[in-house]
């Protein structure tokens, strides 16, 4: 199955500093995907590359078995919806479908008149006079009309309060049932991405620390609780990823490679949710940066 994302050591560096290291990805088609990591990890770098928006340092990136942005035909593959996707202020609801149907050949306009319907927009609102959630379903509404294979979806819900994105969500998962489409979408938000997403890809400093298919993950990390020291000595297949010590008691998240047994120490097996995954993976990242930090007491101080 050819990949709708395939990235090979793709690497982005502003001057010195790295917001994308050594990236190796395959995004098989149909999947919803959920992009996260903390703040600077480098998503919007790597959805940025994806869009064709900016081009890698080194390594290599294709889209839809192109380079991304190849020309008008393959762009008008893609749907990209960025944090701050602009609008024409003058213009009104209607004017930017009317807009989006003379730029795009293969524009549903059915679709759109639905889709702003169903969210509730006035048609002939002028768009610089939207509220931040209301933009964000605009922008998200021309994306979709296009009937894009690939919807890349930058922090879409961050503007938008409880509601709306609930109603988001499940607008955008009838959209993806009635499109085929793959979808990529970042967000801080974890129960969000919870509810829509297959795949998961979690970014941190600049590099990929976990991707794959969410339940085939979830499969493969379990909770150990034990004794203290009683998890001292696991075999090489269980790779703990974080360990927490409380009370003469220890929690530890595992990666069990394939079917390797679980260690007898363990008095208790339990199963990790998505939350407690990804929580997992950044607590390691970030333990593994400040360990790796440079002391910034200044020399004076340290004589
Ligand atoms: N145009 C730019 N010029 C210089 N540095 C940049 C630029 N864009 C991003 N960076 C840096 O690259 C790194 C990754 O940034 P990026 O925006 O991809 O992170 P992010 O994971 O999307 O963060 P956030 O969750 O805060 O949106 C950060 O260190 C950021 O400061």
């Amino acid at each position: 199955m050819t990949a709708v994302l395939h990235t090979e050591r793709l690497t982005k560096r502003y001057g010195h500093r790295p917001a994308l290291t050594d990236v190796d990805l395959d995004i098989p088609p149909g999947r919803v995907v959920g992009l996260v990591g903390p703040n600077g990890a480098g998503k919007s770098t790597l959805l940025g590359l994806a869009g064709g928006l900016i081009t890698p340092t080194s390594g290599t990136i294709t889209v839809l078995g192109n380079r991304p942005a190849a020309n008008a035909a393959h762009l008008a593959r893609v749907g990209f919806v960025a944090q701050n996707t602009p609008v024409y202020p003058g213009l009104s609801v209607r004017d930017h479908l009317r807009l989006g149907a003379r730029l795009n050949r293969s524009w549903d306009q059915r679709l759109a008149e639905r889709r702003i319907a169903q969210v509730g927009l006035d048609p002939g609102q002028k768009a610089g006079r939207l509220s931040g959630g209301q933009h964000a379903q605009l922008a998200l509404t021309i994306a979709v009309a296009k009937r894009p294979e690939l919807l890349i979806l930058d922090e879409p819900v961050a503007a938008l309060d409880p509601l709306a994105r609930n109603q988001f969500l499940r607008n955008l998962m009838e959209f993806i049932g009635e499109l085929e489409v793959t979808v990529v979408l970042s967000s801080h938000l974890i129960s969000d991405l919870e509810q829509v997403c297959d795949h998961l890809v979690l970014l941190s400093a600049s590099r990929v620390q976990l991707a794959g298919e969410v339940d085939a993950l979830l499969a493969e990390h379990h909770r150990l609780r034990a004794a203290r020291g009683d998890l001292d000595d696991l075999p090489a297949e269980v790779e703990v990823i974080t360990a927490e010590h409380r009370a003469g008691e220890s929690t530890v998240v595992v990666r069990r490679a394939g079917t390797a047994p679980i260690p007898g120490g363990a008095h208790r097996i339990e199963s990790v949710g998505l939350e407690e995954l990804i929580l997992a993976y950044l607590t390691r990242a970030a333990d593994a940066s400040v360990a790796y930090q440079p002391t910034t007491r200044p020399m004076e101080a340290q004589r």
